[in-house]
């Protein structure tokens, strides 16, 4: 499987509609690739709280701006894309939701997911959004997928459920992110660990720039299932980051060091 991540530059001097579209632009150039992946919220910047209810948007194509942008974008580059998040807004309220989306290489969208642990406590995404309520799989033809989106990282409880799901456990695990500079080393520690206690794929994209204040990590990194770096962004500006992924890896650790069997909880 071959992985591009995109980490995307999030600045305010640059509008959501020239961001849509030159976004669109890079998915177009990574026909070849088998998974893109852009990261969290990079429509309107992750820490741009005063502008969720302004930008947010439907889920489906139809009606939603990046959704119909990122449908277009995979279908012509011929890619499965997880398009990043979204702030959300229910069809059915007035709720909003940080929300991912997957589409097949036909534009077709596959799976949306619902970021479970909001960040922020007494403030920000943890007051304005509500939260998802489901782990979400995406049944990619080459490797289950498992979606969690930034805060979620520090919950393995979460990813356990991922790599347990049914009919298939997700091998491939997909965190978009806006993770902040101050803690990048949380980050890149977390999704280390995440894929080497899973003994999974972990793709870990995050954003550049700084939004709303807040300079973001970057550090984007593609991960093994033994916890090596197949790849990784060493600056904090925008870059496009690929490997190719031995889907064969995941059995081959879980063979030769069988940790998950010893699992008693
Ligand atoms: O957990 C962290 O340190 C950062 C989380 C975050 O920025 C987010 O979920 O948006």
């Amino acid at each position: 499987m071959r992985a591009s991540l995109l980490q995307i530059q999030v600045d305010p001097d640059e509008s959501v509609n020239s961001r849509r579209e030159r976004v669109a632009s890079l998915v177009r150039e990574q026909s070849g690739a088998d998974l893109v992946v852009l990261p969290e919220l990079w429509p309107v910047g992750a820490f741009a709280f005063e502008r969720f209810a302004a930008e947010a948007e439907y889920a489906d194509p139809a009606s939603g701006a990046t959704a119909l942008a990122m449908s277009a974008a995979a279908r012509d580059a011929g890619v499965w894309l997880h398009a990043g998040s979204i702030v959300e807004k229910s069809p059915t309220g007035g709720d909003l939701y940080n929300t991912s989306l997957v589409f097949s290489p036909e534009g077709q969208l596959v799976r949306t997911y619902r970021k479970i642990h909001r960040f922020g406590f007494d403030r920000g995404e943890a007051t304005l959004m509500s939260a998802g309520t489901e782990p979400v799989t995406v049944p990619h033809p080459l490797a289950t997928l498992g979606l969690a989106t930034c805060y979620d990282l520090r919950f393995p409880e979460l990813f356990r459920a991922l790599i347990d799901a049914e009919p298939q456990g997700a091998r491939v695990l997909v965190v978009p992110a806006g993770w902040p500079a101050k803690r990048a080393e949380h980050w890149t520690l977390f999704a280390r660990t995440r894929a080497v206690e899973n003994q999974v794929f972990v793709l870990a994209c995050g954003t550049a720039g700084t939004h709303a204040g807040v300079p973001q990590a970057g550090r984007s990194a593609i991960i093994d299932p033994w916890g090596d770096v197949l790849a990784e962004t060493t600056g904090t500006e925008e870059t496009v980051i690929t490997a190719d992924l031995d889907l064969s890896q995941v059995d081959k650790v879980r063979d030769s060091f069988p940790v998950l069997k010893d699992r008693v909880v």
